[in-house]
């Protein structure tokens, strides 16, 4: 039996049984099988063939955000009015074959915004190219999941199902939970809040079905099966994401106005060129990028060019992102700002100084 059909097994024996106290433990075990089979068949390691490799396009700017979404919702479309990139857009379904790669600039920020070829019900199990688009989803730093707002609800749980079934976790955190593997000792298990969700017995059956013997786990939230699991299986990308309606000159204002409430939710026309700038201005929030300008001695600083790096960059990155040599030839850097704990005065800092939104740095070399 190949591993396809082993997860429709387990899928159908999950759907077969009922939710409840007594059979909350069986289902869990069935849980961690499913995510172990799912696991094989879409990491690149897998022998399975090359399904979890994505599309070879190089990364570059400073953040890569990935279009994910349904045939003909208009993801090229953005592309094109986004970027001075042209991607090919039609009335027909599968219009892209790709990912096509357009740069968004944007506060001094060059952003990746790849166009993926639209994907389908099942992509996850190999349908279509879904497979390569989800797993290039996988590379990037922000998702959009752009909708047509025409069409049902339905499709945006539909693409979190396939999204999911790839490891990938949509706006959310990774659980706070401590993993230790030891090769002696047995299991300690520790909690410091209730379990409500899930209970010791399930947690320690799972790691007996990981064959997990000897290890330390120390639970900090009130977590599910599934986000226990998702902690052994150590693999899980946890990916901002925007949901993105496109279409909205064809639907009535009062759908507008409510989609628009909606959490991580940016409504646009690419057609009619409505709220594309506000979408740029939250697609640059969700990431979350870190803006650092320079400053020679006895210069003012250089407001016009700044460094953009990833929350929780250090100097070291910035001296990467100016010129390789300045790492290697670091003396100390002086930093003006947020991060420095005498604001507004200078603090002397190290490689290693975590620097915040429009820090301004010097860096002094040997
Ligand atoms: N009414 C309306 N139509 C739009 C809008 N944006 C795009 N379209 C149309 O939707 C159709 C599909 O657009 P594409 O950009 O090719 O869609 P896609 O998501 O890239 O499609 P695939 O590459 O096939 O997955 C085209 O006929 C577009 O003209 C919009 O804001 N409003
Ligand atoms: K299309
Ligand atoms: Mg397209």
């Amino acid at each position: 039996m190949g591993i396809v059909e082993k997860i429709k097994e387990i899928e159908e024996e999950m759907a077969r049984t009922q939710k409840n106290k007594a059979t909350e433990y069986h289902l869990g075990l069935l849980k961690a099988k499913l995510a172990r089979y799912r696991a094989q068949l879409l990491e690149p390691a897998s022998k399975s063939g090359p399904a979890g490799i994505g599309f070879d396009v190089q990364k570059s700017g400073d953040a890569r955000v990935a279009l994910i979404g349904f045939p003909s919702v208009g993801k090229s479309t953005l592309l094109s009015k986004c970027t001075h990139t042209a991607s090919e857009t039609a009335a027909y379904e599968f219009t892209t074959l790709t990912a096509i790669p357009g740069v968004i600039e944007y506060q001094g920020a060059r952003i990746q915004l790849l166009d993926l070829p639209g994907i389908v019900e099942g992509a996850s199990q190999g349908r279509g190219r879904g497979r390569q688009v989800v797993a290039t989803a996988k590379t990037a730093d922000l998702i959009l999941v752009m909708l047509d707002s025409t069409k049902s609800e339905e499709q945006r749980r539909l693409l979190e199902i396939e999204l999911d079934t790839v490891g990938i976790r949509l706006n959310k955190r990774k659980p706070d939970v401590v993993f230790k593997r030891k090769t002696t000792g047995g299991i300690t298990l520790n909690t410091t809040v209730k379990l409500t969700k899930t209970d010791e017995k399930t947690i320690r059956t799972i790691l007996a079905s990981y064959k997990l013997h000897n290890c330390d786990v120390m639970i900090r939230e009130d977590i599910s099966t599934d986000e226990f699991i998702d902690v052994l299986i150590g693999t899980r990308k946890y990916i901002p994401c925007l949901y993105v309606y496109n279409k909205i000159d064809a639907i009535s204002l009062e759908l507008v106005d409510k989609l628009a409430r909606t959490e991580n939710t940016v409504v646009i026309s690419c057609e009619m060129d409505l709220n594309l700038d506000y979408l740029i201005e939250r697609i640059w929030e969700s990431l979350g990028l870190v803006k650092v300008y320079t400053k020679k001695r006895g210069e003012r600083p250089d407001l016009s060019d700044p460094v953009c790096l990833r929350k929780g960059a250090t100097i070291e990155d910035v001296c990467l992102g100016i010129h390789k040599s300045l790492a290697t030839h670091f003396r100390y850097g002086l930093v003006w700002g947020r991060s420095s704990k005498f604001a507004p005065h200078t603090q002397k800092v190290s490689l290693n100084h975590q620097v915040q939104d429009e820090d301004v740095v010097s860096v002094f070399t040997k």
